[in-house]
């Protein structure tokens, strides 16, 4: 692993105003690295980090005249273990969540990747993707209603073909963007009433002062 991949787990970057980091969930093999490699297709760098397990997909793309810098991370293997290490979902903006419409338990597995999920981020926005439906056409009619359901944005998509990929990973964008912005909005009204509460104390305390010291006989 190069010096690079270190300094791009600093995690403190995601607080700055451009950077936005998307994470990927979903079973093994359901097509969740193909995706990735399939929207960034022309020069995507994706980095190897093995001792984390995890590669990152760099992204950059302009909304609104500003730039935006984007991290989508992608597992390797950690989900055979059903389970991702806490860092991963550390400070995610939003996440993308894959099931292969060819095998059916990798969609019943959804909600417990959704629980998992929630327990580390309860309010980032989630896109569920069925990926895979370029080998048979006919499951756009069926219906999958988990998404529905949690009231998530869903997409029928193909890795291979590249149908919707590039809306699903544009809408992804987008929902972080507002995400973040919502979140820091919040943040900082947050901030605020604290720093009010904190004159209030400082005024009521200093209140208190005046009047011990008018409660001191007076030496004079
Ligand atoms: N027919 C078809 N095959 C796909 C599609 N997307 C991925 N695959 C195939 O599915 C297999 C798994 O794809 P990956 O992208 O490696 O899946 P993954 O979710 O990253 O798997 P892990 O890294 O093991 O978690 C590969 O053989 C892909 O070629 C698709 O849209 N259609
Ligand atoms: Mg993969």
């Amino acid at each position: 692993m190069d010096a690079g991949g270190i300094s791009d787990l600093d995690l403190d970057k995601y607080d700055s105003d451009e950077q936005v980091k998307i994470i990927c969930l979903g079973d093994s093999a359901v097509g969740k690295s193909k995706l990735m490699e399939r929207f960034l297709m022309d020069g995507y760098r994706p980095q190897q980090l093995s001792t984390y397990a995890l590669t990152l997909y760099k992204y950059t793309t302009t909304i609104n005249e500003q730039t935006v810098l984007v991290d989508f991370w992608d597992t390797a293997g950690q989900e055979r273990f059903r389970s991702m290490h806490p860092s991963y979902y550390h400070k995610a903006h939003a996440c993308i969540m894959v099931f292969d419409v060819q095998r059916k338990i990798t969609y019943k597995n959804l909600p417990n990747w959704y629980k998992e999920l929630r327990e580390y981020r309860p309010e980032i926005p989630c896109l569920v993707v069925a990926n895979k439906i370029d080998a048979d056409m006919k499951v756009t009619q069926k219906s999958f209603n988990f998404a529905k359901k949690q009231g998530l944005p869903f997409y029928f998509v193909s890795a291979a073909d590249g149908t919707n990929v590039v809306k699903v990973f544009k809408d992804a964008i987008q929902l972080a963007l507002s995400y973040k912005k919502n979140s820091k909005d919040f943040m900082d009204e947050v901030m605020r009433e604290l720093e009010n509460f904190d004159l209030e104390n400082k005024e009521s305390s200093s209140d208190k002062d005046e009047e011990t010291q008018e409660g001191k006989p007076d030496s004079a």
